[in-house]
């Protein structure tokens, strides 16, 4: 059954178009799809396809032209600046494929931030210290970023993104500036954010090798959905991407 308890994030016809002098872009057009509590999502698609105008979409960092986000029910399309980035402060976390840590910050600075900047910067202690664990960097937790592996800054990345106990996690390419070994520890992580702890993923990637980790992948093609299916269904990586490669030439054929 369709309701916000078990569908925290939906999109309704959702379309976003750039200007560019005369020229105007579909970055999407007239997308729909609704993702369960608890489900780990890969949008994958040929570069320009819409997949960070998706994401950025859902995160509330920029708005549609047409459509609907409703995130625990609530359309978020229609909110002020000020109350959207107080929901994004409260319901989603964000990873970036480049990190975006504060370089003069150390490691357990960088993951307080978004508890100050949304006033709960009291009694933080506890939760850090559980995430510092639970990510495996508690070590490095006095380190600036430039003194930390790829690895163990998106390792702080995602522990910033988990401190406000957010119920969706948004993730744009977080294995992209990473070799293929420390990407799956990454994939591991998000992973068991999903089964361990109920959160809702969602990632956005090129790479088969990261979407097999997903139960569900959602194809994007010139800003349309083209496709939307499970993964057990594949043994590996490879298979999934040759079910990819199908979609696409077949999307490219009905044209
Ligand atoms: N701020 C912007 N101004 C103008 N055009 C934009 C802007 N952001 C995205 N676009 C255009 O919208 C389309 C979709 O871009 P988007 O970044 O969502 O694709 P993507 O699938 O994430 O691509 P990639 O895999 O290369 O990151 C592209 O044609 C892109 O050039």
């Amino acid at each position: 059954m369709s309701s916000p308890e078990n569908i925290p994030l939906s999109v309704r016809n959702l379309t976003k178009r750039f200007r560019q002098g005369d020229h105007v872009i579909d970055a999407l057009h007239g997308v729909s799809l609704d993702i369960q509590r608890g489900s780990f999502v890969a949008v994958m698609g040929p570069s320009g396809s819409g997949k960070s105008t998706l994401m950025h979409l859902m995160a509330g960092l920029t708005r549609a032209d047409e459509g609907e986000i409703l995130v625990d029910g609530q359309d978020i399309s229609r909110l002020s600046d000020g109350k959207l980035t107080h929901f994004r402060r409260e319901k989603i976390g964000l990873v970036f494929q480049s990190f975006n840590l504060i370089p003069t910050l150390t490691a357990e600075d960088n993951i307080t931030l978004p508890l100050f900047a949304s006033g709960r910067g009291t009694h933080v202690q506890k939760s850090l210290d559980e995430i510092l664990h639970r990510l495996g960097i508690e070590a490095r937790r006095k380190h600036r970023p430039d003194a930390l592996s790829g690895g163990e800054q998106q390792r702080v990345a995602i522990a910033r993104a988990l401190i406000t106990d957010p119920s969706i996690v948004l993730a744009d390419e977080p294995t992209g500036s990473l070799d293929s070994a420390t990407g799956r520890g990454i994939c591991q992580i998000l992973s068991e954010l999903c089964t361990e702890q109920q959160r809702t993923i969602v990632v956005v990637t090129h790479e088969p090798a990261v979407a097999i980790w997903a139960k569900r992948v959602i194809v994007l093609k010139d800003g349309q959905l083209i496709d939307d299916f499970e993964t057990g269904q594949f043994p590996d990586a490879l298979s999934l991407a040759t079910h990819y490669q199908n979609a696409l030439d077949a999307s490219e054929a009905a044209v």
